[in-house]
């Protein structure tokens, strides 16, 4: 149960804690997207920017020229090269669709023929790794053919981009798929990858997330880039860090506020409102006894509270009770659903005593008079007699008149655990109590003979003085009994007869407890 509380606690503390981290997780994977996104957009349009510029020198170049590699045209196409940027050199085809003549180099010796299968796209058809032979040697370029011309492209021009923004980048339809970028990263990307992927990909294996970008054409580009959680964080570590430690004392601070909430709510404080409700009050029922004849003379009633399936004890509801507020509340049940069960179960008989608690505040004649003799008009009863117990360290000069109005109309008054307060002995003359109840702490203690037990007989005397009976509480054992009554104690009730017991056996053991019992 009391651990109930720091469970709650912890888990609501620490549940807010890892939302907030999965919070900052995802700020940061949004903000890390952002860049990416805008990486691959800086990729596309660098290759756009490149497409462009080598499909105006195509569409320029086939309109309408022939493939003449004469020094004049050759040297006309090198002028045209200053004006694309992108563009390398420009080569001749000949009927065969061989490589004749470069602005590079001129002639060749011998015609050259790509082996490659080359990738259709919206500026001609594109062959990678052709060589390029120059001045300096040869380099390996990216040739776009249409008609009788191919141009190469300058193989930097979207280097730079594809190196900061990209680990893998595709190109040509789906059955020509090729990757014409492969960064230090790209074993983590996908091979072949579509032109449909998704724009997120999650690779659980890897503890990767893969960002693709495509642009669409007769041959679409993706760019793709693999994103890990280092990369989330890799400039952000000192947020990272500082947002844990965010996390980490909010959570012990809603954690520790959650438990005392908790705590509050299971703390009998809080919950007495709602088990001092009529439907949870329970009543016990202890037989009193004449001790010389054994005979039931009547019951203390002692009130349990319902919690569950469990009781609650009065020793750990009355103090919550009476700080509420509560304790009429409590008499009031506690009077009505005794009278109430007991009325409608018990054999008719005489002078039968149903001895009731009441807090000292409760005991305004007023009220309780009418309460209880509306209570008892209600059962059809008129043998029972209510005798109202009130403590005897409760006792104040304010309740003997109430308490002496309440004898006269009839009410049997019993002073409670006597001997335990400091009664002034006048003030008890003044009430003059049909019963003085010694306290079950003198009982206990009779047979090591303390100085607390030697006391019975003064507080006997004193019920003779005020005219009194006596009723011990306690009695435990045999013994105890046979002391009391020659000691001249005329009533009493302890475990040794018959410990608090719910209705049903409280009749039972009426039942088999003969008046001779
Ligand atoms: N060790 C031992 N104990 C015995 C023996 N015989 C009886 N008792 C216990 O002693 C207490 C006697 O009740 P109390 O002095 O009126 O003291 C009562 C009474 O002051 C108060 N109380 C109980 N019910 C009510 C109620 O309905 N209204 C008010 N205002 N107070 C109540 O709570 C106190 C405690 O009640 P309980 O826990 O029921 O405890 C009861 C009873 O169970 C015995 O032989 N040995």
């Amino acid at each position: 149960m009391g651990r109930y509380p720091r469970i709650v606690g912890w888990t609501c503390g620490y549940a807010l804690a890892l939302a907030i981290a999965a919070a900052v997780f995802l700020v940061a994977l949004q903000l890390k997207l952002q860049e990416t996104n805008a990486g691959h957009a800086r990729v596309l349009r660098d290759m756009q920017a490149v497409q462009t510029d080598v499909g105006l020198l195509l569409a320029e170049l086939n309109q309408g020229q022939v493939p003449d590699c004469s020094p004049e045209n050759l040297n006309r196409l090198r002028g045209l090269l200053f004006g694309h940027r992108h563009a390398r050199g420009i080569g001749l085809l000949d009927a065969q669709k061989r490589l004749f003549c470069t602005t590079e180099t001129g002639r060749l010796d011998t015609p050259y023929a790509s082996t490659e299968k080359g990738i259709d796209g919206s500026i001609g058809r594109y062959y990678r790794n052709t060589p390029l032979p120059l001045v300096q040697g040869t380099v390996i370029v990216t040739m776009v053919e249409r008609g009788a011309f191919q141009v190469a492209m300058e193989p930097n021009a979207t280097l730079d981009a594809f190196r900061q923004h990209a680990d893998t980048v595709w190109a040509g339809r789906t059955s020509q798929r090729t990757r014409i970028f492969q960064g230090p990263r790209s074993a983590l990307t996908d091979a072949p990858l579509s032109p449909n992927a998704p724009h997120l990909q999650l690779d659980w294996h890897r503890a990767a997330l893969r960002v693709t970008t495509t642009a669409p054409g007769v041959s679409p580009v993706s760019v793709q880039s693999v994103l890990q959680l280092p990369d989330l964080y890799r400039n952000h570590l000192a947020v990272l860090a500082g947002a844990l430690a965010l996390c980490a004392l909010l959570g012990y601070l809603v954690s520790d506020a959650v438990t005392r909430r908790c705590r509050h709510f299971q703390s009998m404080d809080h919950r007495i409102h709602y088990l001092c409700q009529p439907a949870n009050v329970v009543c016990h029922y202890q037989p009193i006894l004449e001790l010389a004849s054994g005979r039931t003379v009547g019951c203390e009633v002692l009130a349990r509270l319902r919690d569950g399936a469990q009781l609650v004890y009065p020793d750990q509801f009355i103090p919550a009770l009476v700080k509420q507020g509560l304790a009429w509340r409590f008499d009031a049940a506690v009077s009505t659903h005794a009278l109430q069960e007991l009325g409608a179960a018990l054999p008719l008989q005489t002078d039968f005593k149903v001895a009731l608690n009441f807090f000292p505040q409760n005991l305004q004649r007023d009220a309780i008079d009418a309460h209880l003799r509306a209570t008892i008009q209600a059962t059809g009863r008129s043998d029972l007699q209510i005798e109202l117990e009130v403590t005897e360290y409760n006792f104040s000069p304010e309740i003997v008149p109430e308490l002496r109005r309440l004898k006269a109309d009839g009410y049997f008054i019993s002073i409670d655990d006597f001997g335990t307060g400091y009664s002034n002995l006048g003030m008890v003359k003044r009430v003059a109590p049909d019963f003085l109840k010694i306290d079950k702490s003198f009982v206990f203690e009779m047979e090591d003979a303390t100085l607390r037990s030697s006391l019975i007989p003064e507080i006997i005397a004193i019920a003779k003085a005020v005219d009194s009976q006596v009723v011990a509480e306690g009695i435990e054992t045999a013994a105890q009994a046979r002391q009391l009554r020659a000691l001249g104690v005329q009533y009493g009730q302890g475990y040794h007869f018959a410990k608090p017991m719910p209705l049903a056996e409280f009749l039972r053991y009426l039942e088999t407890h003969s008046p001779q019992g």
